[in-house]
């Protein structure tokens, strides 16, 4: 282990941002610097490389991002100027300044045509607009050659921020029924157990020998939107009908994937990380909620 004193978190009123923010309250051997937008509006990537000289971090988490799967569609240039762009100046500044740049990315950069689990080096083919401007802010800190990680995660969920559990303890408790799809296959991640896993990584001798290197982290286990909402409604004893539907049945703008499963042993395996299992960790969840 190492001891890592200013780590930089940008994306800091974000679900995963929270989560680190909520946890390192407790750690004070590290000096932690929480950038909201009003701090750093990622929109103007001439900022970056002033703001990260400024505060001269030894590590530098992102957690900002355009996240708004179906509005990228009609917004593809401020996604791609956020996901793709920003993080391109990011890690410019951050190698400029000798920091290690932990940057999440998502399962939406696969196409979703698998029946097993995808690994970090597995072909990408992203289906919407926010999968591919993720793809280019991956490829584009590949290229910089900056020393750090790209985690990618799945279907995310956490008390803080909008979130699909979010949407279905509201819509669980106002209608009688509910039709989900069925036919997407993921993993839901809690917030709080990715972002123990990167302040973990934080700390980790490993992350200094790295650069650019994919890893994946998502909870256990796999399931449908459809049996997700379940177990929501379940946990919560809630009396809503769910019906289970195929995609076609629930338009969108965005195409998302019908399988987008993660491997996670190598992140295990590198920074010696335990998972737990997807249902346990929303259990736990559910009481902040
Ligand atoms: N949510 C999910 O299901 C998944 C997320 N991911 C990835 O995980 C990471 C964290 O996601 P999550 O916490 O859920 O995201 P959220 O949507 O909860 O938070 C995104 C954060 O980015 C900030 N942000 C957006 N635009 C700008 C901008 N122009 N300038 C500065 N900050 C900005 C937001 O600020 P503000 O509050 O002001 O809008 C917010 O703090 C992201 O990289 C995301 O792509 C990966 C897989 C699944
Ligand atoms: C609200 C609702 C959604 N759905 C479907 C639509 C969609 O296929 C699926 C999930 O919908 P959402 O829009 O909540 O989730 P979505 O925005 O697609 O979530 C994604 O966010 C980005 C940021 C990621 O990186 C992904 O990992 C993933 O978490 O549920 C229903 O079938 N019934 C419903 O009532």
């Amino acid at each position: 282990m190492i001891n890592t004193s200013r780590i930089l978190v940008l994306g800091s009123t974000g679900q995963l941002g929270s989560e680190i923010r909520y946890l390192c309250s407790d750690i004070t051997d590290n000096e932690w610097i929480f950038a909201d937008r009003s701090a750093l509006d990622l929109t103007d990537s001439s900022a970056i490389d002033a703001y990260v000289a400024k505060h001269a971090p030894q590590v530098i988490i992102n957690c900002a991002a355009y996240t708004a799967v179906d509005n990228a569609e009609r917004e593809a240039d401020l996604a791609n100027q956020i996901n793709h762009l920003a993080v391109r100046a990011l890690a410019l500044a951050a190698k400029k300044m000798g920091a290690s740049l932990i940057h999440i990315s998502t399962d939406y950069v696969f196409d979703g045509r698998h029946h097993r689990p995808y690994f970090p080096d597995d072909l990408t083919e992203p289906t919407g607009e926010y999968g591919k401007s993720k793809l280019a802010g991956e490829q584009a800190i590949v290229a910089t050659n900056v020393r750090g990680i790209i985690i990618r995660t799945s279907w995310v969920y956490s008390c803080f921020g909008g979130n699909f559990v979010k949407t279905m303890l509201r819509l669980g408790a106002e209608k009688p029924s509910l039709n989900v799809v069925a036919d997407q296959v993921g993993s839901p991640t809690w917030a709080r157990d990715l972002a123990q896993a990167i302040i973990h990584i934080t700390a980790h001798s490993e992350i200094a020998n790295k650069t650019g290197e994919i890893y994946h982290y998502s909870n256990t286990g796999a399931c449908s939107w459809f049996d997700f909402a379940e177990h929501i409604m379940n946990h919560r004893q809630l009396s809503c009908k769910l019906s289970p539907i195929r995609t076609e049945e629930y338009p969108t703008p965005a195409q998302r994937p019908h399988y987008s499963v993660l491997d996670c042993r190598k992140i295990c395996d590198d920074f010696d990380i335990s998972i737990p299992y997807w249902n346990h960790s929303l259990a736990k969840s559910l009481v902040e909620f």
